[in-house]
């Protein structure tokens, strides 16, 4: 064995003396205290993972939860749109601080930054990632017991920043019936379970539709076998929300913290447990 430098990354030997693979989290700020951090992830975009997020922080905080909202999709920034925020988040001693919605949830996203709201963010990946890592960092998530976080679709660069740098204990995968029965989700859930990450379950979206005259449920897109297929990623399915014209609606007004319906009490209930 040859003489020792110190430096594990480059070294086969196991010594006594090897560190611990090197960890990528990031602290948060001095003025932030986070109990759980719950990243929402789907396999592809559109399929209500935004929606999801919104429903989750609202089913939270109408439990008397205080509730932060991270928007890590840099690039589609839809949070201050389905909470009709259009104020700027205002700059502090102590850091960034958040936009309070109308029934509390603290919510940060690039859009609350940005000069216009339709400009598009043309940025790199690396700037993309250390944006995200900043509203970790540098903005002041004061007494947060469930901090959300709105990943872009699928299993890119900034999903694998987040896992990295922040300390996630759960995600919640969101999927459409047509996307369950596919590979897409598989590839979402097998990256959590590389990261290591605790997977709290699956939520269907879209999974009917309920005519409002007669009341039967028709499943647009087809049997999803939801729960056979959550059963093969060993996962539970904690929601199934209809396709809902009031849902879409209330996004678009920015009145998503009216919406109506009990869609995600188990998930709330799996989210408590963790
Ligand atoms: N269950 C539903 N009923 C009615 N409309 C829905 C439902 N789920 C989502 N929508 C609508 O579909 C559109 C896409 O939803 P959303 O933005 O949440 O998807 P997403 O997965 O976050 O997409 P992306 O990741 O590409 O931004 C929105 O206009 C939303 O209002």
């Amino acid at each position: 064995m040859s003489e020792c430098t110190h430096d594990c990354s480059s070294c086969g030997e196991n010594c006594e003396s090897r560190q611990q693979p090197q960890s990528f989290l990031e602290e948060p700020g001095a003025n932030s205290h986070i109990k759980k951090v719950i990243g929402v992830v789907s396999g592809k975009g559109g399929v209500g993972k935004s929606l999801v997020t919104a429903m989750l922080a609202v089913t939270m905080r109408r439990r008397e939860a205080s509730v932060g909202v991270l928007d890590a999709d840099i690039t589609g920034p839809s949070m201050p749109q389905v909470f009709g925020l259009h104020e700027k988040a205002q700059g502090s001693e102590f850091g960034i601080l958040p936009v309070e919605t109308k029934s509390g949830i603290r919510v940060m996203s690039v859009n609350l930054l940005l000069e216009q709201e339709d400009a598009p963010v043309v940025w790199r990946g690396p700037v993309i990632g250390n944006t995200v890592k900043q509203f970790w960092t540098d903005v002041v998530w004061q007494d947060v017991d469930y901090l959300f976080v709105d990943m872009p679709p699928g299993t890119g660069d900034v999903p694998l920043t987040v896992f990295q740098s922040l300390p996630v204990d759960g995600i919640v995968v969101v999927a459409s019936p047509q996307e369950l029965v596919g590979m897409i989700v598989a590839k979402a859930v097998n990256m959590a379970k590389i990261m290591n990450i605790p997977i709290v379950g699956i939520v269907e979206n879209m999974s009917y539709f309920q005519c409002p005259d007669c009341g039967k449920k028709v499943k647009i897109f087809g049997d999803s076998h939801v729960e056979e297929n959550a059963a093969k990623y060993g996962l539970n399915v904690i929601g199934r929300i209809p396709i809902d014209p009031s849902l879409a609606r209330q996004c678009d007004a920015g009145e998503v913290e009216l919406f109506e319906g009990d869609y995600l009490e188990a998930a709330a209930d799996a989210i408590e447990a963790l």
